[in-house]
Order: structure tokens, then sequence, then C-alpha cells
């Protein structure tokens, strides 16, 4: 039996595991069967928590607790936005950090990340350098294409800007956007489609590499935000995006972005582990 937790932010949502010994390692078989939304527990991604000393190529403290990320397909991502405020919340109330602790340090595969736990059933993470070069590259969906900005929030994003929030709702993503040129994204990208909603308030849909249209991606708003903002020539502010799943709240001091926005834990549970062996075979443990 393999003890869990299940939970979102802004509906981007999650299977929350503790191994703090390294003791369960997921393969990707085992991340797309937790994921499952009618064979297993279901979710976008799947967050391990996990002392950095076990995680390779970690260099901080070997102490912190590290998210083991995973999207829904198996792949691993460098950093999820939402996944670490539920992450940060999750440590939280399983004890495993201090509860008068001012803010929780977390070791992700774009460097660390610091959480505040600021009310409201709210967490605010510094969500490190953005970096959003000038050139442009071309998304394509079905027989649409634009200029897209690409936007690096520690995992790869590229920004599509439309005129009004009709356009961003009347698209088509149950199929995956392309881009060019190919060599642009080698590992992959996620695609925002963005549209102004008020002052300093966009809305977004997202594509998100290794899982397809989710209800939100938190760096896929501060991607969002950034290339909006970049676009009308502003550097810092605060900025409001809606996503089908909520909203959130994107700030940025010159290079630096701050995100805040909803983390729920919605259950906890024991599953089945090891997984069926039928399972497995099916799949392929690799
Ligand atoms: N939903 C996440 C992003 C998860 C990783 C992404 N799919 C990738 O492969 O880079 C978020 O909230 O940021």
């Amino acid at each position: 039996m393999v003890r869990f937790a299940k939970g979102h932010g802004t509906r981007n949502d999650f299977v929350l595991l503790t191994d703090e010994h390294d003791q369960q390692p997921l393969s990707a078989a085992d991340v797309r069967h937790l994921a499952d939304r009618r064979g297993g527990i279901g979710g976008d991604g799947v967050l391990r928590a996990v002392r950095g000393r076990h995680i390779e190529g970690w260099s901080g403290d070997p102490d912190l607790w590290f998210m083991d990320y995973r999207n829904a397909d198996g792949s691993v991502a460098e950093m999820c936005g939402n996944g670490v405020r539920v992450f940060a919340h999750y440590l939280r109330e399983q004890g495993l950090v201090p509860e008068d602790a001012d803010h929780i340090d977390i070791g992700t595969r774009a460097g660390l990340r610091t959480a505040w736990i600021v009310g409201d059933g709210r967490v605010r993470v510094a969500m490190g350098r953005v970096q959003a070069p000038h050139e442009t590259v071309c998304v394509s969906l079905e027989d649409q294409s634009w200029d897209a900005a690409p936007v690096d929030v520690g995992n790869p994003h590229a920004v599509v800007l439309l005129p009004t929030t009709d356009s961003v709702a009347a698209l088509d993503l149950s199929v995956s956007p392309r881009w060019e040129p190919a060599d642009a994204f080698p590992y992959g990208v996620n695609v925002e489609f963005v549209a102004p909603h008020g002052d300093h308030r966009i809305r977004m849909r997202v594509y998100e590499r290794g899982v397809g249209e989710t209800e939100s991606c938190g760096t896929g708003t501060v991607a969002a935000a950034r290339a909006t903002a970049n676009a009308a020539g502003e550097r810092d502010g605060v900025w409001t995006v809606e996503v089908p799943g909520g909203e959130v709240e994107v700030a940025f001091v010159g290079d630096e972005a701050w995100l805040t926005g909803p983390a729920v834990i919605v259950a906890h549970g024991d599953m089945e582990w090891p997984v069926a062996s039928e399972r497995r075979e099916e799949e392929g443990n690799d």
C-alpha cells in the first residue's frame, strides 16, 4: 500500500506522495497509473516529496524537501507553478516542515523555490528569474498560425497573444499545437493562448507538455503575464490571470516573478502498491 494525497491549484490537479528516503522511485508507468483518471487516482501530474540528497543533479541543501514532479504521461518536468503551491501546503499539513516556519524552501529541477502560506488557502511562491528573448517562434493549431513569444520560467513556454477572449474560447485544444522551427524547443513546450480582459487582467488557456489541455498552469500564467507585459512595454507590475480553473496573481520586479494562488488538498488515501503486474506489463515499466 502507498499513502497518497490528492490536491489541486486552480484545478490543475496532482497526486502527492511522501518518499523521504527515496525508497519508491517512480517509473514512467507508475506515474501514468497514478495519474490515470479511471484506472488510478487521477491527476495532471504527480508530486513526490523526497529529500534533496537523493536527487541526481541537486546541488543545494541535501536536507531540503525536493518536489519530484512528473507530468501525467510519465515525463519529468523542471518546474510546476501550481504544483509547488500545493506541495508547500502538503508539507505543512503533513507536519514535514515546522508549523511556525515563516517560509518553506523547496528544491525543484529548476532550482530553489521559496513559498509563503499567505492565508485564505493561498500560497505565494518566488518563481525566480523569467527569461523572455525577443525572437518569436511560429505556433500552429490545425490550419491557424501565430507568432508566439518564448518564455522560460524554469520550464519552456510559448505564448500566443490573441485579440479577444472569444478567440481564446473558440480554440480547439484537444489537439496538440505545433511549432517552428522544430529545434526551438527540443524537449517540447507548454503553449499558452492569452487575451486581455481588463486592466492588468488577462485570460488564458493552455496546452501542457506531457498532459494536454489543463484547467490551469502556474508557470504558464507567469509566462503569459510576462509576454503580455512585454508587448505593452511594461516591466514591473502585478497581473491577474484568469484560467478555466480560477485565477492567480503574478507580480514582477525586474526579472523576478512571484506567483500567488490557491492550494487545496481534497483527499488522503491508501492505494494498492506496487502496481498490479499485468498493468506494468501492459504499459512497459520504463
Ligand atoms: N502545470 C504546471 C506545469 C507542469 C509542467 C509542464 N507540463 C511541463 O512539462 O513543463 C504548472 O502549474 O506550472
